[in-house]
């Protein structure tokens, strides 16, 4: 049996405490075995949280993280241009191989920055399921399917394609690999084909992860065609229950708030990429009210540009309280809380909490910086302080990811010069 001891730091606790204590976490479980006042504890092998704190692996509730391949590519355009005249054409050249070097590169990105687990939406799903094995981390992974601009076949075998990638991967890598059915949005898949695939994908118990509510010219032609608004309509198709959630959620009235809560459908708030594509300020602080279950994503890195969710909460912490006009909004124990715990339970995993019996994910931040000190408040040092360049030492399932500021899981230097070559030879192909 091996067990390593997590010691000399402080803890964040499940309750937005922090305490002295040490974490024993078993590598055979993958679970957390205790957490007790230090000097308590013994563990086979040990990593040094002196000056640090330790807190639960952020979870990435929203990603495309083979999309760091164009990271910088097309910036400073609204989504649908950006999508339509930059992304969709380079993507179409994307080789599996691509995709791969491309995911690796997102994962080592994340690993550095106290990711520990991903929700991630894309195509060449073995590629990304693969790294993920790889990097020792934990997802939630599918196929996006697309229909618009595709005749009936091939829109059919695009939806029945992420049908059957989320039966066959959910549970690899040793169960660290869920899956989830991916429509696009409500704008680029059709009526007729989300009322013929939905009702399968919910049969087969798959839970269901979407773009929804984005921008404004998302919301106008749905009102448009359907005669309601997005969601009520999303609630027709049967596509809004527990076992759901959104990407974005930034147009949303009352009415779908109410909607949201009362089927129990998740949102994955994604500020960087809502600011950054002018898409919007999404109702936050009104979300958790109404009881929705609010988590963090980055987006692609195309659309952000990085992948570190520590900007992440500030980003959130800040559009949350302009879209509210309230200071008191969003507040910094609110938005640990969405990148740990509301993430983990948006992708069904017992993570995000420094607790025993929880998975061992976690990550310890080195507090020995003069951009955190002095040290009042920690959980405010979280929010707005931390770099996703502080994590010292970041561990998934009982295995160490990071010791020291080294990436174990894979050789960094080859896996960035391989993302490099990959991605000057695809923008080579897309220019042709
Ligand atoms: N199989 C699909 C590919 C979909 S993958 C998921 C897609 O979401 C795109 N994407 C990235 N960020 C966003 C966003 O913020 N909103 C909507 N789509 C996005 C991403 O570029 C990628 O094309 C096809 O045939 O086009
Ligand atoms: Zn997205």
């Amino acid at each position: 049996m091996s067990e390593l001891l997590v010691t000399g730091g402080q803890v964040l606790r499940p309750d937005m405490t922090v305490e002295r204590a040490d974490v024993l976490v078993s590598q055979d479980s993958g679970d957390i075995v205790a957490v007790d006042e230090p000097g308590t504890l013994d563990g086979d092998d040990e990593l040094d949280a002196s000056d640090g704190l330790v807190i639960p692996g952020l979870v990435n509730a929203h990603t495309h993280v083979a999309m760091t391949l164009l990271r910088g590519l097309a910036d400073d355009k609204p989504l649908d241009a950006w999508l339509q005249e930059d992304v969709w054409p380079v993507e179409a050249e994307l080789t599996a191989e691509d995709i791969r070097a491309g995911a690796e590169l997102g994962l080592v990105e994340m690993i550095r920055s106290g990711t520990t687990a991903l929700s991630d939406m894309y195509f060449e799903v073995e590629e990304i399921a693969d790294a993920v094995d790889q990097a020792g981390m934990r997802a939630v992974l599918g196929f996006t399917a697309v229909t618009v601009g595709k005749d009936d076949e091939a829109a059919r075998s695009d939806l029945q394609e992420s049908l059957d990638v989320a039966r066959r991967l959910d549970g690899a890598a040793g169960g660290r690999i869920q899956t989830t059915f991916q429509p696009h949005s409500l704008t680029t898949v059709g009526e007729a084909y989300l009322r013929e695939f939905v009702p399968q994908a919910l049969e087969d118990d798959l839970s269901i992860h979407l773009h929804a509510n984005e921008t404004r010219d998302e919301v106008t032609p749905i009102v448009d065609d359907h005669g309601q608004r997005p969601l009520a309509y999303a609630d027709d198709i049967s596509l809004l229950d527990g076992d759901t959630y959104v990407a974005h959620g930034v147009h949303v009235d009352d009415s779908e708030i109410d909607l949201l809560a009362e089927t129990g459908t998740g949102v994955a708030h994604c500020p960087a990429s809502n600011m950054k594509l002018a898409s919007g300020m999404a109702p936050v602080q009104d979300l958790l009210d109404a009881g929705v279950t609010v988590g963090i994503g980055t987006d692609g890195a195309a659309s952000n540009n990085d992948l570190d969710m520590f900007d992440e909460m500030r980003d959130a912490a800040m559009i949350g309280k302009l879209a509210a006009d309230d200071a008191s909004a969003v507040d910094a124990s609110t938005v640990v809380e969405m990148a740990t715990a509301n993430g983990a339970a948006l992708l069904g995993f017992d993570s995000g909490r420094i607790e025993t019996g929880a998975n061992a994910d976690l990550a310890v931040i080195d507090l020995d910086a003069p951009h955190l000190t002095p040290a009042h408040d920690l959980v405010s040092h979280l929010a707005y302080a931390v770099h996703g360049s502080d994590v010292r030492h970041t561990v998934c399932d009982g295995e160490v990811l990071m010791r020291d500021r080294t990436v174990e899981v894979f050789d960094e230097q080859a896996v960035r010069e391989r993302a490099s070559d990959h991605a000057a030879a695809l923008v080579e192909r897309a220019g042709d």
